[in-house]
């Protein structure tokens, strides 16, 4: 398979946040934003793979800055790793000024999608190369994400955690 770029899966979600999406609040309820996140990560991870995707698990979400009724939300996808069958997805979400159009950070997130046959089934998926400095940091880092997912999900031992535990020795 054709290794790709994180640039040829790139996906960017651009919506309005509707009353009927708000809390008590007027701010974007968390679970409309994952709901959106997992839009825009499930068409990274099919662009990346030209297969169907699972959302394997949801490894970091950081709500750190609210989003206000009425905001132009825009959401980033870019797989920033590629295992065997699994990819990572690497999420930014920006609020765009409506007269500046300066973009404010406002939430992160990782999901981990694996790439599926038509029964289910896990099948390979192209490896990536990244490109810009950021890619590389966020593609380093994939591998100790992936382990603390596995050993959390109790499908890896910690023991052979190896990049995980490098961090603490
Ligand atoms: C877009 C959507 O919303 S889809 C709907 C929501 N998602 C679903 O319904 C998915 C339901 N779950 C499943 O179908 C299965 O559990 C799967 C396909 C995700 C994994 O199946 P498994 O039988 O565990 O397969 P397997 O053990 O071979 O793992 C497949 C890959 O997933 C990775 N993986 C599995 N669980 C996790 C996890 N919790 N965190 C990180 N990676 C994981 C494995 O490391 C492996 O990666 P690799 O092949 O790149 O090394």
């Amino acid at each position: 398979m054709t290794p790709k770029h994180p640039s040829e899966s790139l996906t960017v979600l651009t919506d309005l946040v509707l009353p009927s999406e708000t809390n008590p609040l007027n701010n974007l309820f968390g679970g409309e934003l994952l709901a959106r996140m997992d839009r825009a990560a499930s068409i990274a991870a099919g662009r990346h793979s030209r297969r169907i995707g699972v959302t394997a698990s949801v490894n970091h979400v950081a709500f750190n800055k609210s989003i206000p009724l009425g905001s132009v939300v825009i959401i980033e996808a870019k797989v920033s790793r590629a295992f065997k069958t699994s990819m990572e997805i690497y999420l930014d979400v920006w609020i765009e000024d409506r007269q500046s159009g300066k973009r404010t950070k406002a939430n992160e997130a990782i999901y981990t999608f694996v790439a599926v046959d038509e029964t289910g089934r896990p099948v390979e998926v192209p490896e990536i190369i990244p490109e810009t400095e950021l890619e590389k940091q966020r593609y380093e880092a994939a591998l100790r994400r992936k382990q603390l997912s596995l050993v959390l999900a109790g499908k890896m031992n910690a023991n052979d955690a190896t990049e995980l535990k490098a961090l603490f020795v």
